[in-house]
């Protein structure tokens, strides 16, 4: 039997089993105590019965004699031995697991942070968050009820089958017999049940999506009216769960019915055999009901496996869609320790970049060369599309350029540290996330040290301090996801404050399309004219007030830079920015002065 079964990713069961195994070498004590605390459990709940049944022998044979009292007390021991034991077996057991799940959670969150944004490409975040929770729940089987199961139940066979060949040679070796055809049960269906292991987890990480999707797009499916094409997606990806888990039920179900054939075909077996030893007088009659509960113990410990051998298609699964995460490769590396020597000054150069975010995709922004001198502020404008935050993000280090380079004081970006970088770097974005926490703790994000006073300057620099402390706790009101709802002006004047206190050479910015109220928009002009000042600045300008108020701009157009120079010359010298200007602001192409 082949027990090495390729999944879709090339992964055997034998090595998704072993690189599970590896987390648990660091809690080997902990596993040490599971697995001794397990057989004693064993030993002591067989050592019960097989008292009792010694005792039935004993009294069938009118043999007793006198030691009923002391028998008495020693049953009392034991079944209070392996009440003891059992705790301890599910207590060790269960702390072992939930402390490596514990490791699981935090060595994924790293990983989606190293390798986002790109693996948030492929993946949408329902799923991602299905394999945050979900499949690193699934794992807790394996780790508390796998592993050390299958320790203690080779242990435990061992000794009631040594016990039984003590007994009689015969009777040992027909269970051994037994015991093997019913290990190769899931075994023969193990094929089915990893293509459908792998499958429920799929399905039910796309119904995870489907549902997150629903919660993040429900202001969109209200006002489009959508609920109907929505709800009918749904469905169909919860009715795809559904049979998934159905067709797994089904085989779980066949697994176990043929699993207890198995173990009723091997109970008679031996109930024949061990009368038959009495009937030749090999055996004595008081160890008849003995070897018969000992026979029908040996299987105990290997049905619990194979019960859990009948899921680990499902193990199997969830840890496949962890693995890959935890070894999806970062899109950028960085230097580990600094290279560069002396303070950095923070003009920006772009060299002839090239970048496309798929290899087989056209280059989102093409042999593109311009720069930002120390303290400037340049505007990048174009029509959608164009390429404007693809920049950004390179300069950000979401991803890395194909050719050419990005250099901040003359170093190129890929020899900075991420230290370096982000230290140097503030990035103001449209979608401005509130996490839920309390304002002034939003605020301090990029500079967790600062004191409450830094956080209200920056607040007031922001024009953010009067809203605030209009809240009846001010700064400690809560934001995000059940917290008070801000207007999309106010987020961006917390954002604007978290740069100010922040206070990094280099400002990024993609500048909010959304139409603010005229209160707002005043103030967050001049919030960001105070953001900008003394620092170099490279804004996605959306607005004219914002490209008039630039020292110069770099207009974009399919990937390329088309027109550079002042609002002034450009409209003097250049062609394609005159169009583009009087496309978006319903100006007449003409124009001469804004
Ligand atoms: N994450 C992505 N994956 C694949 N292609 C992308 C991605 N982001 C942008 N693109 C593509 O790269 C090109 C440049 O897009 P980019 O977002 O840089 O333009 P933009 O000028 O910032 O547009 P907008 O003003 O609408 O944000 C476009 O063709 C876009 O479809």
């Amino acid at each position: 039997m082949d027990s090495t079964i390729t999944n879709k990713k090339g992964r055997t069961r034998s090595i998704g089993f072993i690189k599970l195994l590896k987390y648990l070498k660091s809690y080997r004590k902990g596993l040490g105590l599971a697995v001794t605390s397990g057989v004693l459990h064993h030993v002591f709940a067989i050592s019960t019965s097989v008292v009792c049944a010694y005792i039935v022998g004993l009294i069938a044979r009118d043999n007793l004699s006198g030691n009923g009292a002391a028998i008495l007390m020693i049953l009392g021991v034991l079944v209070v031995l392996r009440t003891l034991m059992y705790y301890g077996e599910m207590w060790f057991a269960h702390e072992v697991a939930y402390r490596i799940l514990a490791d699981f959670r935090i060595a994924l969150y790293n990983a989606v942070e190293r390798v986002s944004p790109g693996i948030l490409l492929n993946m949408r975040s329902g799923q991602l968050a299905s394999t945050l929770m979900s499949d690193v729940e699934v794992l807790e089987w394996f780790f508390a009820h796998t592993f050390g199961n299958m320790i203690v139940a080779s242990i435990v066979t061992t000794i009631v089958l040594c016990f039984l060949a003590a007994l009689n040679i015969y009777l040992a070796i027909i269970i051994l017999f037994l015991i093997i055809i019913i290990l190769s049960i899931p075994l023969l269906l193990q094929k089915k049940a990893d293509e459908q292991g792998r499958d429920v987890r799929d399905k039910l990480s796309d119904a995870n999506a489907e549902a997150v999707e629903g919660i993040q797009g429900l202001r969109e499916i209200l006002a489009l009216n959508y609920k109907k094409g929505f709800m009918k997606k749904m469905y169909n990806s919860i009715d795809k769960l559904s049979n998934s888990q159905i067709t797994y039920g089904k085989r779980l179900g066949l697994e176990g019915s043929l699993l207890h054939i198995a173990v009723g075909l091997a109970m008679i077996s031996i109930l024949t055999m061990s009368a038959f030893l009495v009937y030749e007088g090999v055996l004595a009659f008081e160890w008849f009901t003995v070897a018969v509960i000992l026979g029908g113990y040996s299987f105990g410990p290997i049905m619990e496996i194979s019960s859990m051998a009948r899921n680990f298609g499902i193990i199997l699964a969830s840890s496949n869609r962890v693995f890959e995460v935890l070894e999806s490769k970062s899109l950028v590396e960085y230097k580990e320790t600094s290279t560069i020597k002396g303070k950095f000054k923070s003009d920006i150069l772009f060299d002839n970049v090239s970048f496309s975010y798929k290899e087989d995709n056209n280059n989102a922004v093409d042999a593109v060369s311009f720069q930002v001198y120390e303290g400037e502020t340049v505007a990048l404008v174009g029509h959608s599309g164009a390429g404007k935050s693809t920049c950004i993000n390179l300069l950000l280090r979401f991803w890395d350029v194909k050719t050419g380079a990005i250099k901040i004081g003359s170093h190129d970006i890929r020899d900075m540290t991420q230290e370096e970088l982000r230290s140097m770097t503030c990035a103001v974005l449209q979608d401005v996330y509130l996490f839920h926490t309390t304002i002034g703790e939003n605020i301090r994000l990029g500079k967790p040290e600062a004191t409450d006073e830094e956080v209200e300057n920056a607040a007031k620099l922001a024009f953010a301090h009067e809203f605030i402390s209009g809240f009846p706790k001010g700064y400690d009101t809560k934001t995000g996801e059940r917290g008070v709802q801000l207007s999309g002006g106010q987020k961006q004047r917390i954002s604007i404050a978290r740069a100010l206190l922040k206070d990094t050479p280099i400002l990024i910015m993609d500048e909010a399309v959304s139409n603010l109220d005229s209160e707002n928009e005043q103030a967050i002009q001049q919030a960001l004219e105070r953001l900008r000042r003394g620092r170099t600045t490279l804004i996605i300008a959306h607005r004219l007030s914002t490209i008039l108020s630039a020292d110069r701009l770099v207009v974009m157009k399919n990937g390329k830079v088309v027109e550079t120079g002042t609002h002034e010359d450009l409209l003097k010298e250049g062609k394609y920015y005159k169009e583009l200007i009087a496309s978006q602001y319903s100006l007449p192409t003409d124009v001469k002065e804004i």
